[in-house]
């Protein structure tokens, strides 16, 4: 087990959490583990964002620091939604390079560094796998933002991740795709460096999906960016928070990130496109 030099803490590793409880001894073992052997040994805190999931994440989060791991639970009582819960995770860090990951341990794969499976029933599929951070933070050495991406060659979806999940991720990221050229500005595994993250103007971290808020917000160069393959599997405990309430607000972030990046002119000829496409095609119809 590692004890880091709360001093010196490099990295910092969020995790918004509501009702993780019982996914959290597991991560943090794992995370600190597997830190125990890279460079990172002593520089990594864990930062637990807590909506007052009331589930014993606290009670957990305090028997974990007595062990000697360095987590800390920030539990908050008035928001609520996973975005503003990493931001409020980064303006806590310490770290310089700050890491955002989802609580219920999904499958992660690095490509070009050692392959770490966790097994579980003998099957080669783990969850967002904290084995794979220390490559991820290698990564922040020569770049200002790592995605984990689930679209690379590379990259395998569980097939019991159940195909509305598919449809509606490979939707999002289509919609995306005018704000960034990253391959999946959607998933929940992603590092920034924290010059970025200070940098990033008018954040209004809505619903689930920060990593495109700091990509769109933030600037950085995409030369800057590097990705990283990981392969995608289901939840280990617990349940997905993934709502229709989330996939409206996930609308609303867009129509904010498309005005706030090409402004209302461009939104406006578009419009006046699509309405003079629509007039050809009733012509062409024989509606007009
Ligand atoms: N603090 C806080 N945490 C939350 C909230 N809602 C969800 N979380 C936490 O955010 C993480 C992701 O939530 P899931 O419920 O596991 O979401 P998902 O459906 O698996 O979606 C995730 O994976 C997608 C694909 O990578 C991502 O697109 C998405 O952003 C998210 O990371 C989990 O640790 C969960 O506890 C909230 O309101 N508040
Ligand atoms: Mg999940």
């Amino acid at each position: 087990m590692v004890r880091t030099r709360s001093s010196q803490i490099k990295a910092s590793i969020i995790v918004p959490t509501y009702k993780e409880n019982e996914n959290l001894r597991s991560l943090t073992k794992r995370l600190f583990q597997a830190i125990a052997s890279s460079s990172y040994s002593h520089w990594v805190e864990l930062i637990v964002v807590d909506d007052n999931s009331n589930d014993g994440s606290a009670e957990t989060v305090a028997e974990l620091q007595k062990e000697g791991y360095n987590v800390r639970i920030v539990v908050r009582t008035t928001e609520r939604g996973l975005s503003s819960a990493v931001v409020r995770g980064f303006q806590e860090s310490q770290g310089e390079y700050l890491v955002c990951m989802d609580a219920d341990l999904q499958v992660c794969q690095p490509l070009f560094f050692p392959v770490f499976l966790h097994l579980k029933n003998g099957v080669d599929w783990s969850q967002h796998p904290p084995e794979c951070i220390p490559a991820l933070l290698a990564l922040l050495d020569d770049s200002s933002f790592v995605q984990a991406t689930r679209y690379h060659p590379s990259s395998r979806t569980n097939e019991n991740w159940p195909l509305y999940r598919k449809i509606i991720s490979e939707g999002a990221r289509v919609l995306a795709r005018p704000l960034t050229s990253v391959s999946d500005p959607m998933s929940g595994l992603f590092g920034i460096k924290k010059e970025y993250f200070l940098k990033a103007k008018d954040m209004n971290p809505l619903g689930f999906k920060i990593a495109l808020d700091l990509l769109v917000k933030s600037n950085i160069p995409f030369r800057a960016i590097a990705e990283f393959p990981f392969d995608f599997g289901v939840r280990q405990e617990g349940e997905s928070k993934l709502t229709g309430k989330v996939m409206l607000r996930y609308l609303e972030q867009l129509a904010e990130l498309y005005f706030w990046k090409f402004g209302y002119s461009l939104i406006l000829f578009l419009l006046v496109i699509l309405v003079l496409v629509m007039f050809l095609l009733a012509k062409i119809a024989g509606f007009m």
